[in-house]
């Protein structure tokens, strides 16, 4: 039997991949490589040593997914094709209603006809819109501040509908917090394309030439230094936690939403700092304006995943740093943009 990672070709996804490999499982992957690039699937069998079946196909495309059931004996899905840009999503809202919210409907359709009723969602805290209280618990009031947010909202509350309307399924929610680093042996990481939104992979730019300077957006949060404070966590941490949830929906029935996040808050400029150290360039930045929707502080309380996944974050923001710098020197052009469309439907060998 087989494991379903969608968008498995993706940042987190081929992280994901590795520690399921590693743990055992077999993998078919299916992505449209809308935002990644087929090598990091390369990548992550140079590192396993294992092989995985990659479809390229997009969720929209009902036929493609039901060839990939026909042809695989599929035991669980774990979901993380999604467009993910927050501020694209304010610009194009309904591309991401029906990229994400139609491509999970016709996921759990395409499941749902096969009798397959395991899954694994990747939520994001973003879900918890403006924290009331900070370590978030799971039980916080949720809330969305933008389509993207939104789109994560509307599939966390269809999934819930679809267990009420048959409790055969089991499904988990994982609330993401800021995945950052890469995988230890520099051979996968994160390859934004264009310009990057996020905090890490901006400060790695800089720090490798590309871009001039960081902007920090605000020094006036009511934070100890005024720069917003996040949970990043390693993005190797995030995927044994995905490993776990798959060990999970194996073997229960229910749905349930876990934070992954390590519970410890970092600030803008104690990253810059932490980066500096590590990668021993000099970060130049410059105090913006506060960007729109940003919130002061956002972390986890991680306790329930430790309590029932067995699962807790164990590398520090140092790590993540490094991780993500030796990523960063050793694939100065992420994967290359060469061979994005080269690739059609196969089985990589
Ligand atoms: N990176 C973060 O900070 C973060 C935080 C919280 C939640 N998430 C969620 O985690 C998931 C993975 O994020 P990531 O950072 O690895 O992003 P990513 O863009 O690297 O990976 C997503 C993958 O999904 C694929 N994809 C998108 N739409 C598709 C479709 N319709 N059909 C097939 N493939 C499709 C993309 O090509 C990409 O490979 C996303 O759902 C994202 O919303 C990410
Ligand atoms: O160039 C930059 C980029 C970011 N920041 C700041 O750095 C922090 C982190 O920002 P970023 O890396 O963009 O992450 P978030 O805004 O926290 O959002 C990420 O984390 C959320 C929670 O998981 C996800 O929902 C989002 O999709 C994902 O982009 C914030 O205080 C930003 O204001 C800067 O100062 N300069």
């Amino acid at each position: 039997m087989s494991i379903l990672v969608t968008g498995g070709a993706g940042y987190i996804g081929s992280h994901t991949c590795v520690e399921l490999l590693n743990a055992g499982h077999q993998l078919v992957v299916v992505d449209n490589l809308s935002n990644s690039n087929a090598k990091s699937l390369e990548r992550v069998q140079e590192i396993t040593r294992k092989r995985i079946q990659f479809y390229k196909a997009d969720l929209l495309d009902r036929s493609s997914i039901e060839m990939i059931f026909e042809q695989n004996p599929i035991e669980a899905v774990v979901h993380l094709a999604g467009l993910k840009a927050v501020g694209e999503s304010v610009q194009t809202p309904l591309q991401y209603y029906e990229n994400n919210v139609t491509g999970t409907v016709i996921l759990c359709e395409v499941m749902k006809k096969f009798g397959v009723k395991k899954l694994v969602f990747s939520s994001s805290a973003t879900v918890y819109g403006v924290p009331k209280v900070v370590p978030i618990p799971e039980h916080a009031p949720l809330g969305a501040t933008n389509p993207y947010g939104r789109t994560k909202l509307m599939i966390e509350e269809i999934l819930r509908d679809l267990y009420s309307s048959d409790s055969a399924w089991s499904i988990l929610l994982l609330r993401y917090f800021n995945p950052i680093g890469a995988h230890p042996s520099g051979l996968i990481g994160e390859d934004p394309a264009g310009t990057p939104n996020n905090l890490l992979p901006y400060i790695s730019q800089v720090a490798i030439g590309k871009l001039d300077e960081l902007n920090i957006y605000g020094a006036d949060y009511p934070t100890p230094d005024g720069t917003g404070i996040r949970d990043y966590i390693h993005v190797v941490d995030l995927a044994r936690g995905h490993q776990k949830a798959v060990d999970k929906v194996l073997t229960g029935h229910g749905i349930d939403a876990y934070n992954l996040g390590t519970g410890k808050g970092c600030s803008v400029l104690e990253m810059v700092r932490i980066f500096e150290k590590v990668s021993g360039k000099v970060i130049p930045y410059r105090i913006v304006e506060r960007r729109p929707g940003d919130v002061a502080l956002c972390y986890a309380d991680p306790t329930k995943a430790k309590k029932h996944l067995g699962w807790c974050a164990e590398y520090g923001i140092e790590q993540m740093c490094r991780d993500s710098w030796a990523w960063n020197v050793q694939n100065p052009d992420g994967y290359g943009r060469d061979i994005h469309e080269e690739h059609k439907s196969q089985v990589l060998a």
